[in-house]
């Protein structure tokens, strides 16, 4: 994928500085940034720490040479394509260089244009797709093709080509769209999926935690720093930093941040030395960041930088069509889990379900199935079963008194709650008064804070 705001970038690495500038001044007059390596150690520290489209280099090398770079770059940077530069006594190497990864040679001296033309063609090429190449690893399985609808095939479509790319994404929608769903996606279908993909939820995290959760510090920098640790960036190494709530953070933080993305390179807190740290960064939001930079609380450069592609998911009730599909698939999911027989859901459950605004999108849906399947009767799923915070529908209004058409969670919690004083707090018996398995209520207490053993003690 093309990063449309920044030129792409060259790499070049031979030990012969002659060859270095001539090929500097030539890719540098088409509009490409270009690195200059003397040697694969080098070209490796700056692989770390720069985005790089494409790496032109030298076979024959002191230390490190050619063919030993490229088994580097197809372990670490799968699908980045190289080009060798060759001496005729040495085209054998290159040839072999060639089968086992690299994208083509070119023998010394070369005729710079046509090199130029050579380069700019792969860069074309790699825009849409990475030149096939026996190491890089077959993408994850489509597992979500399942719940989604034409809407939903068509932002997937643009996942999987962000994918390849190692751009950084920004993605937006409302809470409970499914937007770390998407980021988890894009890492799981890109050449970073065997790598760590962490997750920082900014919004929950305290202004003063974010800083040492994210950079890390040195032991006694501050008074509650009693021994070193590494921060979420660092551990985000070599795989995906999923930025949560973007929008939330404090703007001392969105300077340290603007900086670690343009140099990639971290510093712990009360540390002196800094750390290179190659991750591709993930953001999203639910906030409007255009109304925020507009009202100063958040900086322009900063989100330009986050969003060298957009992602947009829409709300659930704006793609209807995938209700149907998302209630089959928790349905069997939550079934599942909870070892009950698969729930029945007539039409009407269905027609009703669709009609319902969710406002809180996918999430809401899944708690109201998942809370469904406990509470319904007859192993079939009724809209009475589904008692949604502020939803009066004709089959709520129709359901016992008592009921009286509680929050879902609060429900769920009170049925609990009350299998667990029928049982004198025995989760085993209460799970079996429900008919949910032992799992799902050790879950369930878990989920709601339950504390089980107050009850056993009162009985
Ligand atoms: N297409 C889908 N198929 C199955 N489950 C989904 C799908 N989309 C979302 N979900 C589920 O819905 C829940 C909410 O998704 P997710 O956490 O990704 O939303 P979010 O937009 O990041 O929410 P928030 O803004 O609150 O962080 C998760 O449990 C997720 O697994």
């Amino acid at each position: 994928m093309k990063n449309t705001s920044q030129p792409q970038s060259v790499l070049v690495v031979d030990d012969d500085r002659n060859v270095l500038e001539v090929l500097d001044a030539r890719l540098s007059s088409c509009g490409l940034t270009v690195h200059k390596a003397d040697g694969g150690r080098k070209a490796l520290g700056i692989l770390k720490t720069h985005r790089i489209d494409l790496v032109v280099s030298d076979v024959k090398m002191p230390e490190m040479d050619g063919p030993a770079l490229l088994a580097e770059i197809i372990r670490t940077k799968p699908g980045l394509p190289v080009i060798f530069l060759t001496a005729y006594a040495n085209v054998p190497d290159a040839v072999k260089a060639v089968k086992s990864g690299a994208v083509d040679y070119v023998e010394k001296p070369f005729d710079g244009k046509a090199l130029t033309e050579k380069i700019q063609s792969i860069l074309r090429d790699s825009e849409d797709e990475q030149p096939g190449r026996t190491a890089e690893p077959e993408p994850a399985p489509d597992s979500d093709d399942d719940t989604i609808s034409p809407a939903m095939k068509n932002l997937h479509g643009l996942v999987k080509k962000v994918a390849r790319s190692n751009v950084n994404v920004l993605v937006l929608g409302e809470s409970g769209v499914g937007k770390e769903r998407i980021a988890n996606r894009i890492h799981q279908m890109g050449p970073r999926r065997k790598n760590p993909f962490v997750v920082v939820d900014c919004g929950a995290t305290p202004a003063g935690l974010l800083e040492s959760e994210l950079f890390g510090h040195v032991k006694g920098s501050f008074t509650h720093a009693v021994s070193d640790k590494k921060g979420l960036i660092e551990t985000a190494d070599t795989g995906t930093l999923f930025l949560d709530e973007i929008g939330n953070i404090s703007h001392e933080m969105q300077i340290r941040l603007l900086r670690f993305i343009e140099d990639r390179t971290i510093r712990r807190i009360g540390g002196l030395k800094g750390k290179p740290v190659d991750c591709r960064i993930i953001a999203a939001t639910n906030a409007d960041l255009g109304e925020a930079i507009k009202a100063g609380q958040f900086r322009e450069d900063l989100f330009f930088r986050l969003r060298v592609v957009t992602l947009t998911i829409p709300p659930l009730r704006d793609r209807k069509a995938d209700i149907p599909l998302l209630v089959d698939h928790f349905v069997r999911q939550f079934c599942r889990q909870q070892q009950v027989e698969t729930v029945r859901i007539p039409e009407e459950t269905m027609g009703w379900l669709c009609d319902y605004s969710w406002p809180g999108n996918v999430r809401e849906l899944k708690n109201a199935i998942e809370g469904g399947i406990v509470l319904c009767r007859n192993n079939t799923l009724r809209p009475e079963d589904f008692h949604l915070t502020g939803i009066t529908t004709d089959a709520c209004e129709q359901s016992t008194a008592d009921d009286n058409c509680l929050s879902l969670e609060e429900s769920e919690k009170n049925t609990i709650l009350r299998a667990l004083e029928q049982t004198g707090g025995i989760q085993k018996e209460a799970a079996e008064v429900l008919g949910i398995s032992r799992r799902a209520i050790h879950y369930k207490i878990k989920k709601y804070g339950i504390d089980a053993g107050s009850i056993k003690a009162r009985h």
